[in-house]
């Protein structure tokens, strides 16, 4: 199995900055558990298969002269040598250099900043989430010479580097090369040569890769008759009571890439109507790239145990997190692109998988509250964009959702929590909405709702502004911005015992409404008193028409929006400030105390004061006075 060959070309081509990049991290810094290099080329090598299957469907020929997938691992102690082959797809000399050569996938930049700031042991939860595996065996290995035929191809190419800087490719003769396939040859690092000695291997194989779909064999020299590993079976064809919870943790790792357990495991055979077998998981930690638009789907479709696709939207896109697969024996083997966006079998599917795993979630809740918070914390950002999306399940994902409100500190609510403990003059579920939850709590806005004891949502994930605009109600009651239109909390009394402000506006105050309003001109819709106040002097809403105040800002900056709604300000009555302000006639400073208290509003809502060199002369000159 040696790859030093007969004269042929050899070409040299650097590797892609971020590659070196890469490469010169994952060798000198992040990985403490290197084990995972060899999960990463099996499961490369099982993907191999899987795709040469695939495109045997249309062309039987390229596997009818061994028609039996399988993972070889070779063991050379002695030598220091650990080789991985496969008889899948293999490489031409083209894809070797796009595949060895690059990240192709979106999202690495992210990947080397998240990575640069890892601590020890924390790069192992993200390798694999980045198409990066294969990297990874420069962790142990100083060479790594990977031979490759493309199945049906007339030529084989062997790829070699030693992971700093460049690769080496270059033609190798066909009695060199597998038959078909690719043979990965790591030439192991002095402090990595265990990975040669068959009982480390097994160990970590059977640990690690146990049920990855194709057979994996090992034997302990080139020349040894290979003997069985694992068996290739299909975890998810056999009875869930047979399976056992490390079964699936293990086979969850090798299909999200994670190394954590998951949270939540789904596993049925449907039959009837159609007949398929799903097996799903909700992790326990959040992929790095939840919220990239290019992240590709986590749930894999399969035709009679033939891995068809990983692109099929196997479940909306707000149950993205959920990894898994879909075996179903209602499709052709041949299933087009085409026929898989348009299939009303899978269009089914996807129907009775996602009710499986709503389901799931719903009983988790139910019975293990804790966990089921877990689960929310993660995902439940990416659950409620599904409210805004997915009418039909609307009702059930508000019924699923937990928020954190104004009455409970740092606990969870539903939505049925909060209508049940709800005033009885209530007829609107309150919320609050902005980017960042400690501000929110903080909010002047709330001040009046606290006052009368009234639950306000407070929601800080950016979808909430948007699906709150779409959710006409629940179980009777609309959803109202506290920081939209007048407040009307006249019809609650306060439980604090203190006076409503609005009732007991001071001398002066409409006149110097009427002076505030002409010097702030435009820059407001309205002044008015407020009842929502009762310890900040001021706040600023939105108008009754137009868009919540958040919303705005979102829409702003994501350019959809150009011109922003002038805001109301409202100011708090009582307020000895205000009093102090109102009773003071003199303009120069009433003038300064105006837009200083505008200002000041949009200080709360965590904004800028428009001009900063005014704010600070107006500030001074207040100050001045004091002297
Ligand atoms: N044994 C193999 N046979 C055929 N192609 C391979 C093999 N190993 C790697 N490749 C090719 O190299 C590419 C890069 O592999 P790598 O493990 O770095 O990322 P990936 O497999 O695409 O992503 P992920 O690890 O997230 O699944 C693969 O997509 C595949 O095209």
């Amino acid at each position: 199995m040696t790859t030093t060959t007969t004269e042929k070309p050899v070409e040299n081509h650097a590797f892609e900055a971020d590659v070196a990049r890469l490469l010169h991290m994952m060798v000198h810094s992040v990985y403490s558990d290197r084990d995972v290099f060899l999960r990463e080329l099996i499961s490369n090598a099982a993907d191999a298969c899987e795709k040469l299957r695939y495109e045997a469907i249309a062309n039987p020929a390229l596997m009818a002269s061994d028609p039996a997938s399988r993972i070889t691992i070779v063991l050379d102690e002695e030598g220091g040598r650990l080789v991985i082959e496969d008889n899948g797809i293999g490489m031409s000399r083209d894809e070797m250099i796009e595949a060895l050569g690059t990240i192709a996938r979106s999202g690495t930049r992210a990947f080397m900043e998240r990575i640069e700031a890892a601590k020890a042991g924390e790069g192992t939860q993200l390798i694999g989430q980045f198409g990066v595996g294969f990297y990874s065996c420069f962790m142990v290995a100083d060479r790594v010479d990977v031979v490759s035929r493309r199945a049906g191809s007339k030529d084989a190419w062997l790829w070699s580097s030693d992971g700093k800087g460049s690769y080496d490719i270059r033609p190798v003769d066909l009695a060199e090369a597998p038959a078909r396939g690719t043979r990965i040859s790591l030439y192991l690092m002095e402090d990595a040569r265990s990975y040669a000695s068959r009982w480390t291997v097994e160990r970590i194989v059977k640990e690690q890769s146990g049920h990855v779909p194709v057979p994996i064999l090992i034997a302990g020299t080139a020349d040894a008759e290979p003997s069985q590993l694992t068996d290739g079976s299909a975890l998810w064809t056999k009875s869930r009571n047979d399976i056992s919870k490390e079964e699936y943790a293990d086979f969850y790792r090798g299909i999200s890439g994670q190394y954590d357990e998951p949270a939540l495991t789904v596993h049925f055979r449907a039959e009837g109507r159609h007949e398929y077998t799903a097996l799903a998981f909700v992790p326990s930690s959040q992929p790095f790239d939840m919220f990239d638009p290019d992240r590709k789907g986590r749930t894999k479709l399969y035709v009679k145990r033939v891995f068809i696709t990983d692109d099929a939207e196997l479940l909306p896109r707000y149950l993205r997190f959920v990894c898994g697969l879909v075996d179903t024996a209602d499709l052709p083997l041949n299933v087009s692109r085409e026929m898989i966006q348009e299939s009303p079998i899978l269009a089914a599917i996807r129907k009775g998988v996602s009710s499986r795993v709503l389901s799931a979630l719903e009983k988790l809740a139910e019975s293990d509250g804790d966990a089921f918070l877990k689960v929310w914390e993660s995902f439940g950002a990416v659950i409620k964009e599904g409210i805004y999306e997915d009418f039909e399940r609307r009702e059930q994902l508000m019924a699923l959702s937990r928020f954190r409100t104004s009455a409970f500190g740092d606990g969870y609510r539903s939505l049925a929590d909060y209508v049940k403990d709800a005033k009885e003059a209530q007829s609107a579920i309150y919320y609050l909405a902005g980017g960042n939850p400690e501000q929110l709590k903080a909010s002047p806005q709330l001040e009046g709702f606290r006052a009368r004891g009234i639950e306000v949502l407070l929601l800080s994930d950016s979808i909430d502004s948007f699906w709150v605009m779409n959710a006409p109600e629940f179980e009777g009651k609309a959803f109202r911005s506290i920081t939209q239109g007048a407040a009307d909390l006249a019809l609650f009394p306060k439980t604090d015992g203190g006076a409503s402000a609005s009732a007991e506006a001071p001398a002066h105050l409409a006149d110097f409404i009427a002076f505030a309003k002409e010097k702030l001109g435009d820059q407001v819709a309205d002044i008015r008193v407020s009842d929502r106040l009762t310890e900040s002097a001021v706040c600023l809403v939105a108008s009754e028409q137009g868009y919540d105040r958040q919303l705005e800002r979102i829409l702003q900056s994501a350019g959809r929006l150009e011109t922003a709604a002038k805001p109301v300000m409202e100011i708090n009555a009582a307020h000895p400030v205000i009093r102090a302000i109102a009773a003071k006639t003199e303009p120069s400073f009433q003038e300064d105390a105006t837009f200083l208290l505008l200002d000041q509003a949009r200080i709360l809502d965590g904004d800028k004061p428009a001009d900063p060199r005014a704010f600070a002369e107006r500030l001074q000159r207040i100050f001045e006075r004091l002297a």
